[in-house]
């Protein structure tokens, strides 16, 4: 259960201590994605996140086996965590969260641990409910910054407010918005690495259809290029976005209508209902900059706009605006990015 005020101004990463007895108390659990046998670059903002709760801050990682997560556990036992729990089972290989959310409840019930923190990512929004429901406690999401152990601040309203929200429940369960929160860096210190076999697996794991790709992963890339409705046709998509993103070393993104259309993968859609990202650079090429398109991109350090439409909302946030045909502009720009790296 919790309550919540909202208001408007928040700064975007919580810098202030917490008392000692506060810390003292508090003992948080942190799941550390692992994507193959690394590390997903959101764990380490999550494990400033958790550290931020103040107390004992505990690494979870889950794998097939021990040797499959090998490379991740080498790397998150230095990154000034005070313990780290490797469970493994051949239903945990890839983390479905029917198998391994019971794992996770049970874990945190038996270790008596009063927080649990995972990212924001697809998998800790599937994984995360399931947990907070089998733990009869509410999750608190998509948290931004940390008051104290019990008070944490998230955005409603597409990103247009945030909340203030205070948890009653002995179990904080929440999940935090890897761009507001500093990767942890690595150190000399190690953590204690506590390897077990899973109990209280769930469903087996069947097979999966993934999209492949050697892009920077969409949530955490320095630059990313994002195509609209504006793009017309899948065709038009991978002749413009891809080139431009191929130039400039980008993630590519997507608006929802440019989704739906077909255009680009649903695992690309920026936005409201899609990832929250805030990217050195982002090129929105296309968009026209509605109120869903621009809570997922709106922190960008530097955004660029190419649309034809001088009246198009995206210009309002952007920092850079052309108001080109994108069928000529884009190509133009892939030229000149080309020519400036020779
Ligand atoms: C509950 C809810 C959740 C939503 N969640 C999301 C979300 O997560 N992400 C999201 O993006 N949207 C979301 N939407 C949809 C959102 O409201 C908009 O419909 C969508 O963002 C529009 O996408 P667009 O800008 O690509 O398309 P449009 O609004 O159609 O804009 C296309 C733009 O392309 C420009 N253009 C056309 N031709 C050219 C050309 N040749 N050269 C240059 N420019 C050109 C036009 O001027 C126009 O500005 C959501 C909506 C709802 C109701």
């Amino acid at each position: 259960m919790f309550s919540s005020a909202t208001r408007t101004a928040l700064p975007r990463t919580a810098t202030r201590a917490f008392s000692a007895s506060a810390r003292a108390k508090a003992e948080t659990l942190v799941f550390l994605e692992t994507k193959g046998d690394s590390l997903v670059p959101s764990a380490a903002n999550a494990i400033t996140a958790a550290k931020k709760v103040g107390g004992k801050v505990t690494g979870l990682i889950i794998g097939k086996d021990e040797a499959s997560v090998k490379p991740a556990v080498d790397r998150a036992k230095k990154m000034g965590l005070d313990a780290l729990l490797v469970r493994t089972s051949p239903a945990l290989e890839h983390a479905l969260a029917e198998p391994t959310a019971p794992v996770f409840a049970e874990l945190v019930k038996k270790g008596g641990y009063t927080h649990f923190a995972a990212g924001h990512s697809a998998l800790g929004k599937n994984l995360f409910p399931r947990v907070a429901g089998l733990l009869e406690v509410q999750q608190i999401s998509d948290v931004m910054s940390i008051q104290d152990e019990n008070t944490f601040t998230r955005p409603v309203y597409a990103g247009n407010a945030i909340s203030t929200v205070k948890s009653t429940d002995s179990i904080k369960l929440f999940t935090v918005r890897a761009s507001t929160w500093e990767p942890a860096q690595e150190g000399d210190k190690e953590a204690e690495v506590d390897v077990k076999e899973a109990e209280n697996v769930g469903p087996e794991w069947v097979s999966e259809e993934l999209v492949k790709s050697e892009r920077p992963d969409l949530a955490t890339a320095p630059t990313v290029v994002s195509g609209g409705r504006g793009v017309k046709s899948k065709e038009a998509f991978d002749e413009t976005i891809i080139p431009l993103a191929d130039a400039l070393g980008a993630a590519i993104g997507a608006s929802r209508a440019a989704v739906d259309s077909g255009y680009a993968d649903n695992s690309l859609q920026v936005g409201q209902t899609g990832k929250v990202i805030a990217p050195n650079l982002y090129v929105a090429v296309g968009i026209s900059g509605a109120i869903q398109h621009l809570a997922g991109m709106k922190d960008s350090k530097t955004i660029v706009a190419i649309n034809k439409d001088a009246d198009a909302p995206i210009f309002q946030v952007a920092d850079i605006g052309l108001v080109a045909d994108l069928f000529e502009a884009v190509p133009e720009l892939v030229k000149k990015v080309e020519e400036a790296k020779k």
